[in-house]
C-alpha cells in the first residue's frame, strides 16, 4: 500500500523492539532503526533519522536497560533515557505524530502497600529509574501526543533477562536463591507488542488519550515465584531444574541499584481507556516457553 503512515521503531535489537516488528506487520510501513542508524545517545543523530524517514508513528523501545551498570555509567543512562525521549516527542510534534514510550515500575519507590496508580507520586530509587523519569517528564514538557507506557520485569526468549538468566544457572547448579519480598508483574515481551499493536489499530484519538499507563500482564509474583514457575514450565520439557530455589530477603543478595519492594501497578486505566486485560503472567510465561523450544 502507498498510503500506509511510516511507523519508526528505536532499538529494533531488543527485546520489545525485535518483537514489535512482528506486531506492527500491517499497520504501516515498519521502519525499525538499530543504535548504528539511530544513536539515542546523540540528539542530531536522533533528529536526522527521523527527518530522513517522515515517521506518521514514532515508538520508542530503546533504552539503557542495565539497571546495575547505570549507577557508574549515569550520564550515558540519562542521555539515553532522560534526553532522546524529549527529543523524539519534539520531532513527532513537528511531524504532528504521537510517539508512544516505554517507562517502568521502577520510577516508583516500592512503598506502597496496595497496587500504583498511575496519578501516584514518583520516587525513583536508582540511576536507571531516575532517568526513566526524566525521559518520561521530557516528554510530558513537549505536549506533544505521546503514551508513556510503564512495564515492569521484561523477559524474551532471547536476549538479556530474568528467564534466560535462570536457564542458563539451572544448567551447573542445583541450590539457587532468589529474592521473595519484591513483587511485581513478570511481562513478555510478546505481550506488550501485541497490547501496543491492538492500540495502534484501534485508531485512537491520540490528543484525547495521551498520558502515562500502567502497561504489564495480569497478576502478580515476586521473582521468587517468578523463578520457580519457570523451572516448572522447564522441568516439564524434560530439562534439568535446581533441586532447590531457597528464599532470600533484599537484604540478602546486596546489588549497587536498589529495586522496589512492591512493583504491583494497577491495570484499570489501561482497561478503562482501551479496553485491554492483559493475559497473566502465568499463561504469558507458557506461550514463551513454546516460542524458546
Ligand atoms: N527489560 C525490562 O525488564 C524492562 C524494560 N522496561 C523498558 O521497556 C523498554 C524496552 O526494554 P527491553 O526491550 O527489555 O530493552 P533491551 O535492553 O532488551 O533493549 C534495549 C535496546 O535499546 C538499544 N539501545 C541502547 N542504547 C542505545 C543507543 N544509544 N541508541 C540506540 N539504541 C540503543 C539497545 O541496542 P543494542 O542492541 O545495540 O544494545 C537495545 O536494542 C525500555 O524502555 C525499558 O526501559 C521497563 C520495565 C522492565
Ligand atoms: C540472578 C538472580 C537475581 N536475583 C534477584 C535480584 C533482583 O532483585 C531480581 C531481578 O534481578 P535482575 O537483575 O534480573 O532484574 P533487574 O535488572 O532489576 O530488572 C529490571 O530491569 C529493568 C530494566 C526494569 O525496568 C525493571 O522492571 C526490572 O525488570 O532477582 C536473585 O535473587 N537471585 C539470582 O540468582
Ligand atoms: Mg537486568
Amino acid at each position: 500500500m502507498t498510503n500506509m503512515k511510516t511507523i519508526l521503531v528505536t532499538g529494533v535489537n531488543g527485546q520489545v523492539g525485535w518483537e514489535l516488528q512482528r506486531s506492527l506487520q500491517g499497520l504501516g510501513r515498519i521502519v525499525a532503526l538499530s543504535r548504528n542508524e539511530m544513536d539515542l545517545s546523540n540528539p542530531d543523530s536522533i533528529r536526522t533519522a527521523v527527518r530522513q524517514h517522515n515517521p506518521g508513528l514514532i515508538i520508542n523501545p530503546a533504552a539503557y536497560t542495565a539497571v546495575d551498570q547505570a549507577e557508574k555509567e549515569v550520564e550515558l543512562a540519562h542521555a539515553i533515557n532522560g534526553i532522546a525521549p524529549g527529543v523524539l516527542a519534539e520531532e513527532a510534534k513537528r511531524l504532528n505524530a504521537p510517539l508512544i514510550h516505554f517507562s517502568t515500575d521502577y520510577v516508583y519507590d516500592g512503598d506502597k502497600a496496595g497496587r500504583w496508580l498511575e496519578t501516584d507520586a514518583t520516587n525513583p530509587q536508582s540511576a536507571y529509574g531516575r532517568s526513566k523519569l526524566a525521559g518520561e517528564e521530557a516528554i510530558r514538557a513537549v505536549q506533544a501526543q505521546h503514551l508513556i507506557l510503564r512495564t515492569s520485569w521484561v523477559y524474551a526468549a532471547r536476549g538479556k533477562n530474568f528467564l534466560l538468566t535462570m536457564l542458563r544457572l539451572a544448567k551447573d547448579k542445583d541450590t539457587l536463591g532468589i529474592v521473595a519480598d519484591q513483587f511485581g508483574a513478570p511481562t513478555w515481551c510478546r505481550t506488550l507488542a501485541d497490547m501496543t499493536a491492538h492500540i495502534v489499530a484501534s485508531r485512537p484519538d491520540w490528543h484525547e488519550v495521551s498520558g502515562t499507563y500502567h502497561f504489564t500482564c495480569s497478576g502478580e509474583t515476586s521473582w521468587h515465584g517468578f523463578a520457580t514457575a519457570i523451572f516448572a514450565e522447564s522441568a516439564k520439557r524434560g530439562n534439568k531444574v535446581p533441586a532447590t530455589l531457597n528464599t532470600l530477603t533484599t537484604d540478602q543478595y546486596p546489588l549497587p541499584a536498589k529495586r522496589p519492594k512492591n512493583s504491583r501497578l494497577s491495570l484499570d486505566k489501561l482497561d478503562q481507556t482501551f479496553g485491554i486485560t492483559p493475559p497473566s503472567w502465568e499463561q504469558a510465561l507458557a506461550l514463551c516457553f513454546e516460542d524458546i523450544r
